[in-house]
């Protein structure tokens, strides 16, 4: 019987964050992961972040910023599971669950930016992370992500893990680094917040149905708590 070569899993990536709302920045950054990486990014809304304060829209709003801002843009899609939980979003779990469905072989990734990278030895079982996934850091403007800044022990970890192949990622299922160079995306959901409370104007800083829905929701609004149902 003459051998047939398997083909190697696809690379699976999930773009994770508090997304309170989407932004332009998101988008450019997930757009550019695709196109290097020629995978679908799964934008996913975390329900409960464990490490900063409540959102100031729901996750039931949040994420559906997030299904307006990838409608019709392709291989950007809204991976809902961290809402379906009833725990925190810690990274660790969501990745136990998603090597249950994948299996241990197929390759899999964490995009993050790069300041998320100068907090990841905060996170829940950080080292134990790269034994389940990828990390793909985004650069973002102002955030510094050179060895001399990370913080020692993160640095020490991750001083063999990175490379700048996108083919690493694909050839063994976890635990390399990849340093997404990119044109620089501005825009903070911090920025987008501050701007509602004081009436700005958010054109070019969110796509315009994300806009629509801010106005039409009252998120944001300076005292407005907002909450959607399920
Ligand atoms: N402009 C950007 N360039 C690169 N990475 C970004 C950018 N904006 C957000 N990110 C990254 O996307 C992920 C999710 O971001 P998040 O939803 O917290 O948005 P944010 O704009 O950083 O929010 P906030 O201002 O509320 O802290 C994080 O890993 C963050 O580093
Ligand atoms: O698992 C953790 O301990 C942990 C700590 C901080 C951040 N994260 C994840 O990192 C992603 C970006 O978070 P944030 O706060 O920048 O939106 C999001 O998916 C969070 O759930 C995860």
């Amino acid at each position: 019987m003459p051998e047939v070569a398997v083909p190697a899993p696809a690379l699976t990536v999930f773009y994770g964050g508090t997304f309170d709302p989407v932004h332009c920045g998101h988008l450019g950054v997930a757009r550019h992961a695709r196109d290097r990486l020629d995978a679908t990014i799964r934008l996913m809304p975390a329900a409960d972040p464990p490490h900063r304060a409540p959102p100031g829209a729901d996750a039931v709003h949040r994420a559906r910023m997030l299904d307006l801002a990838v409608a019709g843009e392709p291989r950007l899609t809204v991976d809902r599971r961290e809402l379906q939980r009833a725990t925190p979003s810690y990274s660790i779990d969501t990745l136990h669950e998603v090597r249950r469905e994948l299996g241990p072989k197929a390759p899999v990734a964490l995009l993050v930016g790069a300041d998320s990278l100068l907090g990841l030895s905060g996170w829940k079982d950080w080292q134990a992370l790269f034994g389940l996934a990828h990390f793909i850091v985004a650069e973002r403007r102002g955030v510094d992500i050179g060895r001399s800044v990370l913080p020692g022990p993160l640095a020490e970890f991750l001083a063999d893990r990175w490379t700048d192949a996108v083919a690493a990622l694909h050839q063994v299922p976890a635990g390399r680094v990849l340093r997404l160079r990119q044109p620089l995306q501005d825009g903070s959901a911090t920025e987008i917040r501050a701007r509602v409370a004081a009436g700005q104007s958010l054109d070019g800083l969110v796509p315009p149905a994300v806009a629509a829905y801010i106005a039409r929701h009252h998120l944001y609004a300076a005292g407005n708590a907002s909450s959607a149902r399920l």
